[in-house]
C-alpha cells in the first residue's frame, strides 16, 4: 500500500510496504492512484515520493517474479511515466536504499534528494535480469554512458555522494536531517521551474560517442569477472542502445532484454539464490532448538589460537566483528609475522576508506597477542586454527578446558576432522563445535558452522550469531568426515585425477569448468592454493604414495581407486603458484601455461599402467566432475547432515566460487532435471563399480526420481521425509 496526504500544497505519497517497500502489484495500484489524484487536485502544486519505514522503496518485488501477479498492471513502467510525464515537480525523497525498480521510480521523478547514509543503484544483474522499467535507458541519460554501464553491469550499491557527485542526486540531507521536510521545502521551492530537461527521457545520453570503445572495454571486463552469465552482457547491449537509439526505441530493447533474461534458466537460478543467502540464516535442529527460540551468549572477547594463513584471516573477522581478539601463537616468530600481517591489513583497510581511523584504532587496540595458553582465560569463546592434526587439536582442547571460563564455547576451525571426537577430550562437550573458515578467511564470504552431537542451542545460536556479525554467510551443518563443503568436494577432486588418468590433461578439464562458469579451473585452484596443503592432509591419512608398503598397487587405497598424480606432482616439488610450477607452469605472471614436464609425468603414468588414452569430450568432463558431487549431496540431505538442498547450494557459491548463474550443485542438478542426473550416475556406478563407490547412486536421489521423477527443489526434503518416516519405507 501507500499513505497520501498533502502538507503546505505538497502531495506527500509514501510506499508503506514493509520490510523493504517492495513495489508489489498492491502497491503499484495504490502508487498509481494517488499519483493521478495529487495530479487532479487544483491545491497541490507539487509531489513527493518516499518510503515509510526502513526505507526506500529496494526494487520490485522479487517474491512475484515468475508468477502471473508480476504482469498484471500497472507496471513499475507505467508509474515512472507518470511520473516524469506530471505537470507538477515530483520529487524522490529517499533514505535507506533506493535500489532496482526504487530508483527506476526515482528516475522518473523530477529530482532526487537522499539522505548521506542512503544508497542508491541497480542491482538487477545479480538476480539475473536487468532494470526494466527505463532504468537502461535514463540512467545513462543522467550519470553518462561508463558510469551507467559500471552501476547496472555489476549492480553495486552506491553512496548518496557518489551519486550527488555523477548528478543523480540535487541534494544530500546530512545526518539526522528529516528527509521527508526537507523534500517538502524542496519541493516548493521547485515549483514554477521548467521540467523540460528534467524529464530524463527528454535529454541525451553526453558520452554517447564513445558508446564502442566503452562498449568493448565494459564487455572484455564482465566476460572475465560473470563468466558465462548471460545478464551483465544483456545489460550492456540494451545500455547501448541509450547511446544509439531515441529514448523510446531503447525502451523496446530494453523489454527485448528482460524478456530473454526472465526466460532464462539462469535468471530462475539467481532469485533462487537471493532468497537461498537469507534461508540459511532460518537455521533449524528439527526436535531440539532453531533460530527463533534458541537464544545467543554475548561474545565480547574471542581466542584466535594459531596464526598462520587461516588463524590470521579469522582474526581480521572477529576484529572486524568488533570483537577483542586474544591471538596465541607460541612460536615467536610466526606470532611476529601473524601480527604484523594482521595490522597491515588494517592499515590497508584504512587506507582503502573501508573503515575510518576511530575503528582502524580501536580494532589496533582490541588485538591482543598472547604467548601462552593463560592469556585465553577471559574469552568468551575460541577458534582453535592449527595443523590439521587430530592429536594436535585434541591437545588444545585440553590446554583450554584448564584454561578458559567454564562459559566459553571452544571452537576449531578443522576442515575436515570429527568435532564430536575434540569434544570428547574436554568436560563441556556442550560448548564445543565447529567453526570452518574459508580461506583466506577475512575474504570468502561462507562460514560452515559445525554442531557436535552434544552442541547446546545456546552454543549453536552463538556461533551463527558470531557469523552474522562477521558478515558472512552462515550455513549451520552436522558432523561428519568433510562436513558439507569438503565431504562433497573431493569427489570433484578426485574426479579430475581420474579423468587425467585416462586421457584428459589439466587445461582441457579446466576449460570446461571455465566454460561452465568457474572463475577458476579445478588444477588453477590447485596450484593457487597450494598442492602441498592437500599433500600434506593426505599425509595426515596415511594416503601418499611414499607411506604405501612395499606391493601396494600404485592405483588403489584398500580396495578403492586412488590416483597417485597429486602426490607425484608434490614430490617434483610442485607446489603451485607460490612455486611458479604445480599443475602448470608461470613465467613471471599468475597466467597458467600448460608445462610439457606435467604432461610427460601424465603420459609416463599411463604408459606405466597399460592406460589407453582416450578422447574424453567436455560433456563427460562435466558430469564426472560435478555429478558425484551432486550424488554425495543427496546422501549428506538424507543423513541430515545438511537441512536443505539450499544450504549445499549456499556453501558452493561462497566457499567454493561456484557461479551463481547456476545456482549451486543441487539446484543445477534439479536445472538438468533429476532423472537424467540419476541416469548419468546409474551408468556410471556400472563402469566403475565398488571402488569407486561416489558413483553408488544415492538412496534419497533414486526414490525422488522413481516416485516423483523432477519434483520442485522446495520439496525434496518434504516429499523424501515423509516417506522414510513410515514405518516400512526401507529408506
Ligand atoms: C520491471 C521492473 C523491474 C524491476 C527489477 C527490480 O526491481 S528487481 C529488485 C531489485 N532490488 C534488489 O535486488 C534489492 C533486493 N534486496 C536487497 O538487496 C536487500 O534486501 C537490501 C535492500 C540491501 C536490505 O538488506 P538487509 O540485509 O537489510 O535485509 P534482507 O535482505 O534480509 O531483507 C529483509 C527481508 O526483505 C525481503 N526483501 C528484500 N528485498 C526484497 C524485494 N525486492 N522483494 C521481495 N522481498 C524482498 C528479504 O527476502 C527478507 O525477507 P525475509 O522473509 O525476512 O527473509
Amino acid at each position: 500500500m501507500a499513505k497520501y496526504s498533502v502538507e503546505n500544497e505538497v502531495a506527500v505519497i509514501a510506499v508503506d510496504n514493509p520490510p523493504m517497500n517492495a513495489l508489489s502489484h498492491h502497491v503499484r495500484k495504490s502508487l498509481l492512484k494517488y499519483l493521478k489524484e495529487a495530479e487532479s487536485d487544483e491545491k497541490v502544486t507539487s509531489i513527493v515520493l518516499c518510503g515509510d519505514g526502513r526505507t526506500f522503496p529496494v526494487g520490485a518485488d522479487i517474491k512475484e517474479f515468475h508468477k502471473s501477479v508480476s504482469k498484471l498492471g500497472p507496471t513499475i513502467l507505467d508509474i515512472v511515466d507518470a511520473l516524469e510525464k506530471s505537470k507538477k515537480p515530483t520529487i524522490a525523497a529517499i533514505h535507506g536504499n533506493a535500489l532496482g525498480g526504487g530508483l527506476e521510480i526515482a528516475l522518473g521523478c523530477h529530482y532526487r534528494i537522499a539522505m548521506t547514509n542512503s544508497k542508491v543503484g541497480l542491482p538487477e544483474v545479480k538476480l539475473g535480469i536487468l532494470p526494466g522499467a527505463g532504468g537502461t535507458q535514463r540512467l545513462p541519460r543522467v550519470i553518462g554512458l561508463d558510469n551507467a554501464m559500471q552501476w547496472i553491469a555489476y549492480g553495486g550499491h552506491h553512496s548518496a555522494g557518489i551519486g550527488a557527485s555523477l548528478g543523480l542526486i540535487d541534494r544530500v540531507v546530512p545526518q539526522g536531517g528529516n528527509i521527508r521536510e526537507h523534500a517538502i521545502l524542496f519541493a516548493k521551492a521547485a515549483v514554477g521551474k521548467s521540467l523540460g530537461q528534467r524529464r530524463l527521457s527528454n535529454i541525451s545520453v553526453p558520452d554517447a560517442a564513445k558508446v564502442e570503445s566503452l562498449m568493448a572495454k565494459h564487455l572484455k571486463e564482465v566476460s572475465k569477472k560473470s563468466r558465462g552469465a548471460l545478464a551483465p552482457i544483456v545489460c550492456l547491449q540494451v545500455i547501448k542502445s541509450s547511446a544509439l537509439l531515441s529514448y523510446q526505441e531503447g525502451l523496446e530493447s530494453e523489454r527485448q532484454g528482460m524478456f530473454t533474461l526472465l526466460a532464462s534458466s539462469q535468471s530462475r537460478a539467481q532469485i533462487y539464490s537471493f532468497f537461498a543467502e537469507r534461508q540459511v540464516s532460518k537455521w533449524s535442529v528439527p526436535g531440539v532448538t532453531n533460530y527463533q527460540n534458541a537464544v545467543p551468549m554475548k561474545v565480547k572477547a574471542v581466542g584466535v589460537v594459531g596464526l598462520g594463513t587461516m588463524g590470521r584471516g579469522i582474526a581480521i573477522c572477529c576484529l572486524r566483528a568488533g570483537k577483542i581478539t586474544y591471538v596465541l601463537e607460541m612460536n615467536t616468530k610466526a606470532q611476529t609475522a601473524g601480527v604484523k600481517y594482521i595490522r597491515g591489513y588494517i592499515e590497508t583497510m584504512r587506507k582503502r576508506k573501508q573503515i575510518n581511523d576511530q575503528q582502524s584504532s580501536m580494532m589496533n587496540n582490541a588485538l591482543i597477542p598472547v604467548d601462552n595458553y593463560n592469556g585465553l582465560k577471559n574469552v568468551d569463546l575460541v577458534i582453535e586454527a592449527v595443523f590439521e592434526s587430530m592429536k594436535i587439536k585434541k591437545e588444545i582442547f585440553k590446554k583450554l578446558e584448564k584454561v578458559c571460563k567454564p562459559s566459553a564455547i571452544l571452537a576449531s576451525n578443522t576442515s575436515t576432522l570429527n568435532i564430536d571426537e575434540m569434544a570428547s577430550v574436554t568436560k563441556r562437550p556442550q560448548k564445543v563445535a565447529g567453526m570452518h573458515f574459508f580461506a583466506p578467511a577475512h575474504i570468502m564470504m561462507l562460514l560452515e558452522n559445525i554442531r557436535g552431537e552434544k552442541s547446546s542451542p545456546e552454543t549453536i545460536a552463538t556461533i551463527m550469531d558470531l557469523g552474522k556479525q562477521m558478515r558472512k554467510t552462515t550455513v549451520l551443518v552436522g558432523n561428519c568426515h568433510g562436513f558439507v563443503g569438503n565431504r562433497m568436494f573431493a569427489y570433484y577432486t578426485a574426479e579430475s585425477s581420474f579423468l587425467l588418468e585416462e586421457g584428459a590433461y589439466p587445461k582441457q578439464v579446466d576449460d570446461v569448468l571455465l566454460d561452465y562458469g568457474f572463475a577458476m579451473g579445478r588444477f588453477q585452484v590447485g596450484d593457487l592454493s597450494g598442492t602441498d596443503i592437500g599433500y600434506k592432509i593426505r599425509r595426515e591419512r596415511g594416503l601418499t604414495h611414499k607411506q604405501q608398503p612395499a606391493g601396494t598397487p600404485e592405483r588403489k587405497r584398500g580396495d578403492r581407486r586412488y590416483s597417485p598424480l597429486d602426490d607425484f606432482l608434490y614430490e617434483k616439488g610442485r607446489y603451485g603458484l607460490k612455486a611458479r610450477k604445480g599443475w602448470y607452469k608461470y613465467e613471471g605472471s599468475r597466467t597458467p601455461i600448460p608445462d610439457p614436464e606435467v604432461r610427460k609425468m601424465i603420459d609416463d603414468f599411463r604408459k606405466r599402467h597399460n592406460i589407453n588414452p582416450r578422447h574424453i569430450s567436455p560433456e563427460e568432463t562435466l558430469q564426472r566432475m560435478i555429478f558425484p558431487l551432486v550424488n554425495e549431496g543427496f546422501n549428506v540431505l538424507d543423513e541430515g547432515i545438511a537441512a536443505n538442498p539450499w544450504d549445499i547450494d549456499m556453501i558452493f557459491q561462497h566457499g567454493y566460487a561456484w557461479p551463481r548463474h547456476t545456482g549451486g550443485p543441487m539446484y543445477y542438478a534439479y536445472t538438468i532435471g533429476l532423472p537424467q542426473v540419476l541416469k548419468v550416475i546409474e551408468e556410471r556406478w556400472k563402469l566403475a563399480g565398488a571402488s569407486e563407490p561416489h558413483w553408488k547412486p544415492s538412496k534419497m536421489l533414486t526414490w525422488l526420481v522413481e516416485h516423483h521423477g523432477n519434483p520442485d527443489i522446495n520439496d525434496w526434503i518434504k516429499l523424501y521425509k515423509e516417506r522414510k518416516s513410515q514405518p516400512n519405507s526401507n529408506l
